[in-house]
């Protein structure tokens, strides 16, 4: 009975914060309160101010609503510290999806996931060692491993050398673009083929390439450390081009980037990156950047530990654990070509040498 009186007083302490206006609560237990805000009150705004609630209820609070009625959920276990990645554990949950992309585990223990076909565009933050390379490892993992050849094809750009080389000579991957002209290549022959798809859409009528009778596959470009590329002016303007209109053209971006940089994400990049996810950030000023402010309270301890902007609603999650050299066992049937030397370069460094934050000199255990 007191604790519920003490979780009233503290929705209505939050809901003042969020949004100077007065909750009216429906239901209160443990770890679940219903309310409703007013006529007149922009949802937005509490889903805005979503860091308010997690101030006041702890960090794995977790707010969904639109209209009127509001959710507050809060754990009752904290999240784990570490998710070993099994793919079992998601083939069921996503086999309907046609680009599914997997976050991690919430602190309701749920998975959390969504298709990337549907949402376009995604950017992945965070600082040097927050765990967004493992992140990607395992969102382009479980694509790969989901999809066939002929659904999905990927460009990747690693401009850093120590990523994308375990997904050399798949089935699936086009190109591992570790230079910029070579990056710059590729991209204009994606460009070359959504203009063919928006010709094809525009002589049919169709609105979308799943409309059309000829199945074409989806083409994710997945570019890790993208703000190196900053100035590339030719690159840059191809990426947003996708951004704007590769959603109908069945072309996907996923970005990660460790800093997030307020010149690369301007422009038309910035609205059209509908999903944010980010690891710790190092400062509010680069968490609101990143589009997930509270990330810089994310300790540098929570490796894995992530907020995702989903439809305007934060939620906290813990990305599953996939090491590089594990990575590249489970794709092992995937291979079509033996290893080219320079892929065998690229995995021995990451192997051999701790992982390096190019931009922020990081200093960690790369396969720990
Ligand atoms: N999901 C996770 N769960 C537990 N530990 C993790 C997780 N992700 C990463 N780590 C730990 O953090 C280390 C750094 O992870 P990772 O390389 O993914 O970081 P990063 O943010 O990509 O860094 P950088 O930008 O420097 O490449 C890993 O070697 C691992 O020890």
């Amino acid at each position: 009975m007191i604790r519920n009186l003490n979780l009233r007083r503290k929705l209505v302490k939050a809901v003042r914060l969020a949004a100077d206006t007065e909750p009216k609560i429906y239901h209160v237990s443990d770890t679940k309160l219903i309310f409703a805000i007013p006529h007149g009150i922009d949802p937005a705004s509490l889903h805005e101010k979503a860091y308010v609630f997690r101030q006041v209820f702890g960090e794995d609070c977790e707010l969904v609503g639109d209209l009127k009625r509001f959710d507050l959920t809060i754990p009752a276990r904290p999240l784990p510290a570490k998710l070993a990645y099994n793919f079992e554990e998601w083939r069921e949950d996503i086999s309907e999806l046609a680009l599914p992309i997997i976050c991690g585990i919430n602190a309701l223990g749920r998975r959390l996931y969504y298709d990337l076909a549907e949402r376009p565009h995604l950017l992945i933050s965070g600082e040097t060692g927050s765990g967004k390379s493992s992140l990607l490892r395992a969102i382009i993992t479980t694509l790969l491993l989901s999809k066939e050849p002929e659904e999905v094809r990927l460009l990747l750009g690693d401009l850093k050398r120590s990523e994308f080389g375990l997904f050399r000579n798949l089935a699936h991957v086009d190109a591992v673009c570790v230079d910029k002209t070579q990056l710059e290549r590729e991209l204009k022959l994606i460009k070359v083929e959504m203009e063919r798809r928006g010709n094809l859409l525009d002589e049919t009528g169709a609105t979308h390439i799943s409309e059309l009778s000829e199945k074409l596959p989806y083409y994710i470009v997945a570019i890790d450390e993208v703000a190196l590329l900053r100035k590339e002016r030719r690159i840059m303007e191809i990426i947003e081009d996708i951004s704007s209109i590769g959603r109908s053209l069945g072309v996907l971006l996923i970005l990660s980037m460790q800093r997030p940089d307020s010149k690369v994400l301007e422009g038309r990049l910035k609205n059209n990156l509908t999903v944010r996810i980010s690891g710790r950030q190092s400062n509010k000023t680069n968490a609101n950047v990143a589009g997930l402010p509270g990330a810089e309270r994310i300790k540098q301890t929570e490796r894995g530990r992530m907020l995702i902007d989903i439809d305007g609603v934060y939620r906290r999650f813990q990305a599953p654990w996939l090491a590089y050299k594990d990575a590249r066992d489970i794709l092992t049937h995937l291979r079509v070509k033996p290893s080219e030397s320079s892929d065998k370069a690229i995995e021995t460094l990451v192997e051999e040498t701790p992982l390096f934050g190019v931009l922020d000199g990081g200093d960690f255990d790369a396969e720990a």
